[in-house]
């Protein structure tokens, strides 16, 4: 005679399916942060003063470069690696190519703001046509 309330561990009580899914629930996200003061200071500004610079968005908290190319070609070339580099990172930028012209901004849509992650794909950009 089975007693009137059982307590079955919860995982026994899920269906085949939900337990599943509770395998595979995405991780929480981590909350990316702006970039603080010093961060500013020490990793935003050398971009800033570079031989070939970045610029800040007027208005907004982000930065801009644009990259000439000798041909689409190039430009195209440097964009797809950019591309499996923003995949990796899980962040992507703002981007408009033209020919052998490629406009990219960069700022965290999560932090609303610049964060390391701008500051990794923008030197990572800046390594591709060192
Ligand atoms: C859901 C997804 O992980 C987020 O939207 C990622 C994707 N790529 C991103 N790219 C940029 N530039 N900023 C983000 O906050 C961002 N967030």
């Amino acid at each position: 005679m089975l007693p009137l309330r059982t307590t079955l561990p919860i995982r026994r009580c899920l269906s085949p399916l939900a337990r599943v899914s509770r395998l595979h629930t995405t991780p929480t996200l981590a909350t990316v942060q702006q970039l603080s003061k010093s961060e500013r200071l020490t990793q935003l500004q050398p971009l800033l003063g570079a031989a070939q610079p970045w610029s800040m968005v007027p208005g907004r908290d982000a930065i801009q470069k644009t990259f000439q190319f000798q041909d689409f070609n190039q430009a195209f070339g440097f964009m797809t690696r950019v591309a499996l580099k923003a995949e990796t990172m899980n962040h992507h930028p703002e981007w408009f190519n033209v020919y052998n012209r490629v406009d990219i901004t960069l700022s965290t849509h999560d932090c609303q703001g610049l964060s390391v992650n701008d500051v990794t794909l923008a030197t990572f950009c800046d390594k591709l046509v060192d």
